[in-house]
């Protein structure tokens, strides 16, 4: 069989995603070549891209690139994924959660500060949300770009904090003091490595389901339904977090309005079977426990 081509955004932490399923797939004696897709957005489809529901900034030219047969196979972030897919486009296999939690990174001079008086560095709605929760008077600021280059902002730029993802902190080795944020609940699908696949390639998608990690699978398709439940379509705060704890699932989930002062939170613990949509059933607790006008209300805010 000829090498499987592994397609993957350009940056190091994709990189490092994109050789851990290659690493996986060689274990099992198959060859890879990895294919890094450098943003472009004018390949030539034969429909528009809006046509195949194509929506994620961070999955649209790996999509783009499955369809045109120029990968077998796409590796991302699944947090980054949206909750629908592409036409002909589905998750093959989930890599084995590591690191699943938000943390807390000050620069060096901010060291001594307290949590409150933190000027804080992150564009992420849900972290800012359910930070304003328990530190409502928060000055924010925006940031973006790669981890390294957040890193590198914080020691340069006026603010005192960021908050990370810990997964992406351990694949880049950075050699770094943090803080868990025990409050914060941590956004579907945090921390966990999914390979997209393309419906036709049958073969293929065979091969990855025998890297795919069950558990983690289950506790992922249980949050990114809660997710797709309570947004239909709008990006809100939300935390969605399922562990398996012996022989049961833990769920926990929030959705917060912007300014954290409206919190509806949902903590269960159950045990899994296939045939019940447990993240939408309890999305649907949330939705009727005051989550369907948190929804109207956050969708005028953006
Ligand atoms: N949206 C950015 C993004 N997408 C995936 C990760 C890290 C890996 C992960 O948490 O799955 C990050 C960085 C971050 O949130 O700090």
């Amino acid at each position: 069989m000829k090498s499987i081509r592994i397609g993957t955004r350009n940056s190091a932490l994709a990189l490092w995603q994109a050789r851990e399923v290659a690493r996986h797939l060689q274990n099992l004696n198959y060859l890879t070549e990895i294919v890094p897709i450098v943003s472009s957005g004018d390949k030539n489809l034969n429909q528009p891209l809006y046509s195949l529901g194509i929506t994620g900034v961070f999955t649209r030219d790996l999509d783009t690139a499955l369809l045109n047969d120029e990968i077998d196979i796409a590796v991302h972030s699944l947090k980054d994924v949206p909750t629908k897919l592409p036409e002909n486009i589905e998750i093959v296999a989930y890599l084995e959660r590591d690191h699943p939690q938000d943390v807390l990174i000050k620069r060096k001079s901010a060291m001594n500060k307290e949590f409150h008086e933190l000027k804080l560095a992150t564009s992420s709605l849900r972290r800012r949300a359910f930070w304003s929760k328990n530190y409502p008077d928060t000055e924010f600021f925006d940031i973006r770009g790669n981890i390294q280059t957040r890193l590198q902002k914080l020691e340069e730029q006026d603010f005192d904090a960021t908050i990370l993802s810990l997964a992406g902190i351990k694949r880049m080795k950075m050699d770094i003091d943090y803080e868990f944020l025990p409050f914060m609940i941590p956004a579907p699908s945090q921390g966990v490595v999914a390979v997209a696949g393309h419906s036709d390639k049958k073969e293929i998608n065979d091969i990855l389901k025998q890297i795919s990690h069950k558990q983690t699978q289950i506790c992922v398709e249980i949050e990114r339904n809660f997710l797709s439940t309570l947004e239909g379509g709008c990006t809100a705060p939300i935390g969605a977090f399922a562990e398996k704890i012996e022989n049961q699932i833990r769920f926990k989930a929030a959705l917060c309005s912007l300014d954290g002062k409206n919190y509806i939170a949902t903590d269960e613990s159950f045990e899994y079977n296939e045939e019940e949509n447990f993240g939408e059933k309890f999305a649907n607790i949330v939705l009727e426990n005051g989550g369907k006008e948190l929804m109207t209300e956050i969708k005028t805010q953006l």
